[in-house]
């Protein structure tokens, strides 16, 4: 069975796609779709475009999901990112969105020299801790000290490659062992190549931000790492909020969207589907029937909708619901009076920490606006269950204090501030992305997208850029065609 499913479409069809839209419908379907988020809204513009008539059904009372940028409390004219806020240039999907809406972006600066980082007690630049890896402490082997986290990562997954290039079908070999592998399995027992150290493997989960994923899918994760570490990939922001992506598709889909509307059941029929829910302002129930629905709802949160009868779904596409993994994440955003992080007038860039804040993203925008916002923690997967706990007083203190560590006095001089947003308590997300538990891709990914009937399925975690915007969009494009051909 392919690892990889659903076959992708080509990527010159999905841009050809959003650019010239889908072949006019010859027998135009009425197609539920539940959830609002990217997946959602790019399959409803495609589907409508194409002559069908669309009702997006979506709980909150915002279109975006997990695309959530916070203005409120801030002073006027701030922005948090409580969800997703960098776009790599590879992800063409994405821009191909960005530039059919005219969207203005800026850079996202991940890094800079002069970023700071305290770990294991010392405080240094980026600089000096990659002139210099042993500078942080860690146990390294001798071997190991003149390379930094990114550095030994790149190698392992270079003699990983090294290893099986050249054999016949030797990518499919690659990835079928790797497959059923954690991070820590392969950090510690690659294939080939040299296992890391310990302190080496430590230096990594703490730079790399991997320490909540040492036991999901080395494959899943190394994915997303070889992004977030090509020095050839450059980072965007939508300027203004990463809200304007999904509030663009508003003036062709207003008509058709129905906000606080959360589904709690779903019935196939033979020729229709009916999908039951609530109205989350009124408590009003409500019933709505189509030829088709495409679900984007994260499995996460679609394991409390109510399938009837529940064997309409197959075994496997209960089993994917139930099983897939999703890990957590929360950010807190803090604004200060003014920029006092900044030197030299640079900006953005980030701190990297071993104290509970972890990650630290400062505001690469151009215009230098006092008072600034700053992603002042973002943690993944178990590293965030720590702050699940904290309501947003606690967690901002937390994080002030954590700053002060680093900073000293003045966070507390400048703090304006905070809010906390941890997605594992969000109703309607359950956690922040799904990533694969060791083994997962291969027996749940077939089932994660195929469609059960007249029930499709989209969203990040049905797509092959999973964790990512540009795999919301793939997917709404893959799930659009399926749904448009069914009956052409
Ligand atoms: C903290 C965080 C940081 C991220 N950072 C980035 C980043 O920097 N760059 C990037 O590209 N990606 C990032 N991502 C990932 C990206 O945000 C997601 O992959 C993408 O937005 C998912 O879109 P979706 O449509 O698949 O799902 P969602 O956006 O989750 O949409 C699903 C929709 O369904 C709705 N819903 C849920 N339950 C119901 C119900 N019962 N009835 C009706 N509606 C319901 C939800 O309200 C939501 O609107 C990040 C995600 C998180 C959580
Ligand atoms: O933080 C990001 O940039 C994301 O895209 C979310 C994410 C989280 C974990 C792995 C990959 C992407």
């Amino acid at each position: 069975m392919p690892l990889f499913t659903p076959p992708l479409l080509p990527p010159e069809e999905m841009v050809r796609i959003i650019r010239t839209g889908l072949p006019p419908s010859i027998r135009p379907q009425t197609v539920l779709i539940a959830g609002a988020g990217m997946a959602g809204l790019v399959s409803a513009s495609l589907l409508k475009e194409a002559g069908h008539r669309v009702i997006l059904l979506e709980a909150s009372n915002r279109v975006g999901g997990r695309i959530y940028t916070i203005r409120t409390p801030f002073s006027d004219g701030l922005t948090f990112e409580a969800g997703a806020m960098r776009i790599p240039d590879i992800h063409y999907l994405v821009w191909e969105y960005i530039r059919k809406f005219r969207l203005p972006v800026n850079r996202f600066i991940i890094t800079t020299p002069s970023d700071r980082i305290y770990v294991n007690g010392v405080l240094t630049r980026r600089r000096f801790y990659e002139q210099n890896p042993r500078i942080l402490r860690f146990p390294l082997r001798p071997d190991e000290g003149d390379q930094t986290a990114t550095q030994l990562f790149h190698s392992t997954v270079r003699q990983i490659v090294e290893g099986f290039y050249g054999r016949p079908g030797w990518q499919m070999e690659l990835l079928r062992t790797l497959e059923p592998c954690s991070v820590q399995d392969v950090f510690q027992w690659p294939p080939f190549g040299r296992p890391l150290s310990q302190g080496a493997i430590d230096m990594i989960k703490v730079m790399l931000d991997t320490s909540g994923m040492m036991e999901l899918s080395f494959l899943d994760v190394a994915r997303f790492l070889l992004v977030l570490t090509d020095p050839t990939i450059r980072f965007y922001e939508i300027s203004g909020g990463m809200d304007r992506l999904p509030a663009a598709f508003l003036p062709q889909l207003q008509e058709d969207l129905l906000l606080e509307r959360k589904i709690t059941g779903i019935l196939p029929q033979k020729d229709q589907v009916t999908v039951e829910g609530v109205c989350t302002k009124t408590g009003e129930r409500f019933h709505m029937t189509g030829d088709r629905l495409i679900v984007t709802l994260p499995f996460s949160v679609l394991r409390l909708v109510e399938v009837i009868p529940l064997t309409s779904f197959s075994y496997q596409k209960r089993k994917a619901i139930r099983e897939l993994h999703y890990a957590a994440a929360t950010k807190v955003g803090i604004e200060f009076t003014d920029r006092f992080w900044e030197e030299n007038g640079e900006r953005g860039g980030s701190t990297t920490t071993d104290l509970p804040i972890r990650f630290t993203f400062y505001p690469s925008d151009a215009d230098p606006v006092d008072p600034a916002v700053i992603t002042a923690s973002y943690t993944w997967a178990d590293e965030s269950l720590t702050w699940t706990p904290l309501e947003t007083p606690e967690a901002t203190r937390v994080a002030l204090r954590n700053m002060a560590a680093i900073y000293g006095p003045v966070v507390y001089e400048k703090y304006r501030r905070g809010i906390s947003y941890n997605w594992s308590r969000s109703p309607y997300a359950a956690g922040g992305f799904s990533i694969f538990k060791p083994g997962q891709e291969a027996e749940l990914s077939h089932a994660i997208s195929a469609p059960e009937g007249r029930v499709h399925f989209a969203g990040e975690h049905t797509s092959q850029a999973r964790m990512w915007i540009e795999g919301a969009i793939q997917s709404g494009i893959r799930v659009a065609k399926e749904v448009h051909d069914c009956n052409q």
